[in-house]
């Protein structure tokens, strides 16, 4: 340093030297200025305003763990090009985006940073600015930015199989499918009339939005919300021209398989009563009309508590004649199709409930609102697993489950496998609180991808009886949560955050949905509806107020001795 100042004396005059310290200091200032606006920005922002012992319950941890990074979101597919034995071998593959290696430093001191100066700038917008970048601010917040383990090459659901792929590969342990066949073999598939021929290959830049999607599942989540495909997809499932509908086999009501020129497909359900019907009273959870907006809105529900377990929904108007009737190749649904007494096309289809002249689905006249959900990979290439929820109700009119009459339930399911061990038992519990949220009593199953074992997050697939009804909530719903007395600490932050006055559940959820095209037609959830999200999160978070009060270990610890909370920087 006396040589730098020897070295300024010699070469400047003192003005310029006077300049220089000016500079320095005003360096310096700004950089104050900027972590007393870091500091209070995320103490507003994670603290709620109402709970004094809240900050209190969050443990403090005093260093970054460091075996934490976040994924590429921008090319998953890229990923899967093939296994990499080596580190050395990652130079071969060009397509993988330089953004993944940048990713490597994620989570680190500056990272948390980076991600401060962003909140800065959003929080200065928060109030001033309506809306939209609310759910921006939202987003941009640390707890929905945490750092996450790198991905390995088993950690994504599927992969690409390239040229360079060796052929004796096959006949190793290694039992996986590889999704997509060498790039020689696109040509040789036959076509089928309408549909597109296959042009992709291992380049992610030649695949459809739903392949990108499949290819960019992973052990941990079904989407990284800030992967620019899931905008691209939803465009997709809204627009893009329907070439078959057939009626859709298991489950109970009725739904229909959707197919597009590139192969791509979507599960519909059809609304099949008003909007803001809400659910008979003397109606059992199991007799409940399914709902498209209760699809739909799950999706954005189940994204914005920032799980990214439902596969993508959008809402779309169908026409029942041309895009139904017409070009079905189902001749048993095309037999139920009928005029009604107004005039309307409908049809009922066949299944197990309400597929009858009685429970039509009916057009206006011919235009009929439907959630279309993006598939999930074939079975056959990515098999999942049915798991009886240890909660599941009776689904009887006379008889309790067991959960029901043992209140030490719990510490029984807590001894079993797959819940004595792992996230199961948390992952379930965060399911409970989506479903509690959306009303939703019919989650007797949950699914999970066979590949990742145990080790995964829980599916949560066929919300079609959730926003049933916003004028009562359902406590029972909550057992595992109020039994168990366990939850995920990221889970209760994001869920403290959402009943922030700017970050309001309701007002999330309403910028959320205004996005949806069905919103041209009404709003997707009635302002009460909204306000039933608001209700229940108070509710929850007591729940767990009432849990902190009574044990210990209430919190499951996921933030790696991350706490987004309590030190913005890191060290
Ligand atoms: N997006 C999806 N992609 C692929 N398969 C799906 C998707 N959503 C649901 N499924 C599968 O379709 C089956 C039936 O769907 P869903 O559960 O929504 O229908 P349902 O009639 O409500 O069933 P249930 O009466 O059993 O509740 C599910 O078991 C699930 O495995
Ligand atoms: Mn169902």
């Amino acid at each position: 340093e006396q040589r730098l100042s020897f070295m300024v004396k010699h070469y400047w005059g003192p003005a310029t030297r006077s300049i220089y310290l000016g500079l320095t200091c005003l360096f310096l200032a700004l950089h104050l200025l900027l972590a007393f606006f870091c500091l209070s920005v995320l103490q507003t922002a994670c603290i709620p305003p109402t709970s004094s012992s809240s900050s209190s319950s969050i443990p403090r941890a005093d260093t970054q763990n460091n075996q934490f990074f976040s994924h590429s979101s921008s090319a998953p597919a890229s990923w899967l090009l093939k296994k990499l034995p080596t580190s050395s071998q990652n130079e071969e593959h060009p397509t993988q985006p330089a953004e993944a290696k940048n990713h490597q430093a994620k989570g680190s001191v500056s990272d948390v940073m980076d991600k401060a100066k962003k909140l800065i700038d959003a929080g200065k917008q928060t109030g001033k600015v309506k809306g939209g970048s609310k759910l921006d601010a939202l987003f941009k917040h640390p707890l929905y930015n945490l750092p996450r383990p790198e991905l390995q090459d088993d950690d994504w659901l599927l992969r690409v199989r390239t040229n360079e792929d060796p052929q004796e590969k096959k006949s190793d342990n290694d039992q996986e499918e590889d999704y997509l066949p060498k790039d020689s073999d696109w040509d040789s598939g036959s076509h089928e009339e309408g549909y597109e021929k296959v042009t992709w290959t291992s380049d992610v830049e030649t695949h459809p939005p739903w392949l990108r999607f499949h290819l960019g599942i992973s052990r941990w989540e079904l989407y990284n919300r800030t992967d620019h495909n899931l905008v691209q997809l939803t465009e997709y499932l809204a627009t893009q021209r329907i070439l078959g509908a057939v009626q859709k086999t298991g489950g109970t009501q009725l739904k229909l398989l959707l197919s597009f020129p590139n192969h791509g497909q979507a599960l519909l359900k059809p609304m099949k009563q008003s909007r803001d019907a809400e659910t008979d009273v003397n109606l059992f959870y199991f007799s409940d009309f399914e709902r498209h907006n209760a699809e739909i809105s799950a999706f954005h529900l189940d994204r914005l508590l920032g799980f990214n377990r439902i596969p993508p929904v959008i809402g779309r108007l169908i026409n029942a004649t041309s895009e139904i009737k017409d070009i079905t190749t189902d001749h048993k649904l095309s037999k139920t199709f009928f005029k009604s007494p107004a005039g309307n096309v409908c049809f009922y289809g066949h299944c197990e409930y309400y597929c009858s002249t009685e429970h039509p689905v009916c057009g206006k006249p011919d235009g009929v609102e439907a959630s279309l959900a993006a598939m999930l990979p074939d079975l056959t290439l990515a098999p999942r697993r049915s798991w009886r929820s240890p909660w599941r109700r009776s689904y009887s009119r006379t008889k309790l489950a067991q959960w029901e009459k043992d209140p030490e339930y719990c510490n029984s399911v807590k001894q079993t496998a797959p819940y004595n061990q792992g996230t199961r038992l948390v992952d379930l519990i965060d399911m409970t609180i989506l479903d509690f949220l959306m009303s939703n009593m019919d989650r007797h199953h949950y699914e999970t991808f066979e590949k990742f074992g145990n080790d995964t997050f829980l599916l949560h697939l066929d919300n079609g009886r959730g926003f049933g009804r916003h004028s009562q909530d359902e406590p029972s719903i909550l057992a595992p949560l109020k039994q168990c007395c366990r939850i995920r600490h990221s889970t209760l932050l994001r869920l403290r955050l959402l009943s922030v006055p700017d970050f309001r559940l309701s007002d999330m959820m309403r910028d959320c949905l205004t996005q949806d095209p069905l919103t041209a037609v009404a709003p997707l959830l009635s302002e009460p509806h909204l306000a039933a999200l608001d209700r229940r999160l108070a509710t929850i978070l007591k729940v767990v107020q009432t849990c902190q009060e009574k044990h210990k270990d209430v919190l499951y610890e996921d933030l790696g001795g991350y706490d987004p909370c309590s030190r913005p920087y890191g060290k």
